[in-house]
């Protein structure tokens, strides 16, 4: 027992004091989840905040037994997401085997990535969302008919967020497949990517903390899948269309599956010669992504853009006379990027409220990143997981000034270059950035564009911040009203999330498991039941996808 009990503490001492062995600070990890609890435990952005300001801009935490660098020295995040992007052109990969998120673009290794960014990148440019602008409009009138008759019906505060979610999931759905999706919150359509961004809490216990023979099983699989058989409704909708448009030679559309569909028997050409094609499974994978990744941080944005432009009525006054003096009865793709306070009105939330609160990034060999000015080096082995605190850097001094307070005319034309290189990144930078990037910012900008012409945006008293332990989530009801009737009612207040009793719970058992005998790489193997991949033999167990409505162009 006492040998045992060595041989334990020895290992995990050694693996645990990785950084302190090359000279990196960071907070103190626990045998077998390393940092994890603490990142469990705490929202994220603030947790990343407070370790920023304690450890300085690098430092070290572990991921169970894995080391994890966080940098966030702007020298040096330019050198991992641009200049040497072949050393860290990865994201870390799953740890489970074949899954659908390991065919998304968001996860796939580098040279799946490759092929599929090559292939569905040209759907985002400018000149192909031109052709989606007018769907995206015609969703924002049907959010400020949603949102007139409910300020008509009741004459109080609205619940903005669910109008906004079901607008970015109209947008998306347009967009992605020229249909008219059902929006409604309690519909597959929308609980699908959303349960498979967020995990419960137990799910999380029960997935990272048993062991892996009880997990990893075919009867645990099995019931696994049945459990997630839920996003099998969009492979089968996606599968569907795709039938559909393979039958139909003369199709025109624009939207996302025509691109990728394009793209599935692509040859190879000069400029990518080893870019050939991309399969269904890979197709279903983007569209799939494209509803989680564009639709909870595009709602977020517009949500706290309208929070915040509550908060500022002076700010919303100039909103509305830069829309109006711009003709906002003409509106175009082109006079959206004429318009630089809403642009700066945007990029501020970003900045307060970046919905990805981190960059992430594997090197895939040995590097050392150096900073001559401040004569840094640092070596960074292959396989660490370099993770850029994006909340952090938009929230440090140095780099913005009153970093809490909301304040847009930081990115005004006149005032941008103040703003350093590699200190503001809501998108990511470099090959590997956002690809939806102009997507987001044209929902976004269009529904602020709209609400700010229509209406005034008043607290209602009762709205929230809600802090999940992601990132800090919206939480409203605005008041918003018709531009003639108005009603100020704002608290500026954000509730602090308290630990609730499940979390503690959970942590009190984790705690214990902590100091227990299971082996690390029983955590480390298990599949997280919402990674587990799919295989299309059970589609046939789903219910009938939906009727289509309203094909649009
Ligand atoms: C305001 C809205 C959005 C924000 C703030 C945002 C932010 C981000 C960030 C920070 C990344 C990681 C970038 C990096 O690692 O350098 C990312 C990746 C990605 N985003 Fe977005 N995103 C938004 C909207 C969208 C939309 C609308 C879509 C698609 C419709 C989308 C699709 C993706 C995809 C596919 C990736 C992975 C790109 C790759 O690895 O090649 N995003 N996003």
């Amino acid at each position: 027992m006492y040998v045992g009990n060595n041989i334990y503490y020895r290992k995990w001492r050694r693996i645990l004091s990785y950084w302190e062995r090359v000279n990196i600070p960071g907070p103190t990890p626990v045998p077998l989840y390393g940092n994890v609890l603490a990142l469990s435990l705490n929202p994220r952005p603030y947790l990343e905040l407070k370790w920023y300001k304690k450890y300085g801009r690098i430092y070290g935490v572990y991921i169970y037994g894995k080391p994890s660098l966080r940098v966030a020295e702007p020298a040096l995040i330019k050198q991992i997401l641009v200049k040497n992007f072949t050393s860290f052109k990865n994201r870390e990969a799953p740890s489970w085997n074949a899954t659908l998120m390991s065919k998304m673009l968001i996860r796939a290794p580098y040279e799946d990535w490759r092929r599929i960014r090559v292939i569905a990148g040209p759907a985002f440019t400018g000149g192909k969302l031109k052709h989606l602008y007018p769907l995206v409009d015609q969703c924002c009138r049907d959010l400020v008919n949603r949102l007139d008759s409910r300020v008509a019906a009741n004459g109080s505060p609205v619940a903005l967020r669910p109008l906004i979610s079901e607008y970015i999931m109209s947008a998306l759905g347009q967009c992605a497949f020229s249909t008219k999706v059902n929006t409604d919150p309690t519909h597959l359509f929308t609980t699908e990517p959303e349960g498979y961004v967020s995990v419960p809490l137990w799910n999380v216990f029960v997935t990272n903390v048993l062991p892996a023979c009880l997990v990893d099983n075919p009867v645990a699989n099995s019931l696994a899948k049945w459990w997630h058989s839920d996003y099998l409704y969009h492979r089968v909708f996606t599968t569907r269309l795709m039938a559909d448009r393979r039958c139909d030679d003369a199709d025109k559309r624009h939207d996302f599956l025509q691109f990728l569909m394009k793209g599935s028997h692509r040859s190879a050409s000069a400029a990518h010669p080893d870019v050939t094609g991309i399969t269904d499974e890979e197709i279903f994978a983007q569209c799939f992504l494209f509803f989680i990744a564009g639709y909870d941080p595009t709602a977020n944005t517009v949500s706290h853009a309208l929070h915040e432009l509550a908060l500022n009525p002076d700010i919303q006054d100039r909103l509305r006379e830069e829309t109006a003096i711009n003709g906002y009865r003409d509106r175009n793709y082109e006079r959206l990027s004429q318009l630089p306070l809403l642009d700066a009105v945007v990029s501020e939330t970003l900045r307060k409220y970046p919905p990805l609160v981190r960059v992430e990034r594997e090197a895939v060999e040995d590097v050392v990143l150096t900073d001559d000015t401040q004569g840094l080096s640092v070596k960074v082995e292959k396989g660490v997981v370099i993770e850029v605190p994006v909340y952090a850097i938009h929230h440090d001094l140095d780099h913005y000034p009153d970093p809490f307070a909301f304040k847009p005319d930081r990115f005004l034309p006149q005032n941008r270059h103040h703003i350093k290189p590699y200190t503001y990144l809501p998108f990511g930078d470099g090959p590997r950035n956002c690809i939806g990037m102009r997507f987001g910012l044209l929902m976004t900008k269009l529904a602020l564009d709209y609400t700010a012409m229509l209406y005034v945006n008043h607290n209602s008293g009762n709205s929230s911040e809600k802090r999940t332990s992601g990132q800090p989530t919206c939480n409203c009801p605005f008041s918003m009203e018709k531009l003639h009737c108005i009603q100020v009612q704002w608290s500026s207040k954000t509730k602090a999330t308290p630990l609730s009793p499940a979390n503690i719970a959970a942590a009190f058992i984790l705690a214990l498991i902590a100091v227990g005998y299971i082996d690390e790489s029983m955590t480390r193997r298990l599949r997280t039941p919402l990674t587990r991949s799919l295989s299309s033999s059970t589609t046939s167990l789903l219910p009938a996808p939906p009727i289509r409505q309203l094909p649009v162009v």
